[in-house]
């Protein structure tokens, strides 16, 4: 496979002490991985480590071949892996148009985002305080995408959404992907999820113990469960 990140071995945590250990993927240009699991399984570290906001205990990452700088997030970020947090962190002061241009690499990027969200357009001179949890979260995304990405760290899309706003943002996340973005999405609704990515990884423990594409995955829900409870399945 032809891949844009490729994570071998990956071990992290706070402190000295490892949360997560022996995370492997590897994702093409275009693909949708989804990353679960049940809550203090590691997801978000796996995300933060990635992003370099925390550093790495073991393990390699590469991206289009080259070794990505780990716990330097703007490096990471200038190597395009760029992380939308669980809690957006969006200047919620400044309004949609600020908050995208502080981020982008040029206007064009602004104008494709904005294309892609057009809901935004109607809302670029509200602070991005005033706006709804839907438009935070597709102002979270824009202002990712703006850098340019050809990695995209979305940790928990659906957090504070209502279901119907998290189903009508997923699919733009395939749209993104088919520009050639890999996307890594870490996601409480499993079938959500898995109806978005194209392969998934459980973790348990801090620990991969289930990997597979999303429609076998999505086919057999008591492997996910079983997995859930932190048993390992061969992949
Ligand atoms: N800043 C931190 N300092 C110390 N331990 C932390 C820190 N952040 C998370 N942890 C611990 O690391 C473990 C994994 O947490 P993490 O947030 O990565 O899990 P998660 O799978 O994303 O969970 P959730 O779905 O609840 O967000 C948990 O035991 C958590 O308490």
């Amino acid at each position: 496979m032809n891949a844009r990140i490729d994570v071998t071995g990956l071990a992290a945590g706070y402190g000295g002490s490892p949360v997560i250990r022996g995370v492997n993927f590897s994702l093409a240009p275009g693909e949708i991985l989804a990353v679960l699991g049940p809550n203090g399984a590691g997801k978000s570290t796996t995300m933060l480590s990635l992003a370099g906001l925390i550093g790495r205990a073991a393990g390699t990452v590469t991206i289009d071949g080259t070794e990505l700088s780990a716990g330097h997030p703007r490096r990471a970020a200038k190597q395009g892996v760029v992380l939308v947090p669980d809690d957006r962190s969006l200047f919620t002061t400044l309004t949609t148009t600020e908050n995208l241009r502080l981020a982008a690499t040029s206007r064009e990027k602004v104008g494709e985002v904005l294309d892609l969200f057009p809901r935004l357009k109607e809302r670029l001179k509200v602070p991005a305080g005033v706006l709804s949890g839907g438009e935070q979260q597709m102002l979270a995304i824009g202002r990712a995408l703006v850098q340019d990405p050809k990695v995209l760290l979305i940790d928990e899309l659906s957090m504070g959404l209502a279901p119907v706003i998290v189903e009508s943002l997923l699919p733009i996340l395939r749209t993104v992907a088919q520009t050639g973005v890999a996307v890594v999405l870490v996601e409480q609704h499993v079938s959500l999820a898995l109806r978005t990515a194209d392969r998934a990884l459980v973790l348990a423990h801090g620990e991969e113990v289930l990997a597979g594409s999303a429609d076998e995955l999505l086919a057999d829900p008591a492997r996910i469960e079983a997995a859930y409870m932190g048993a390992t399945h061969a992949a």
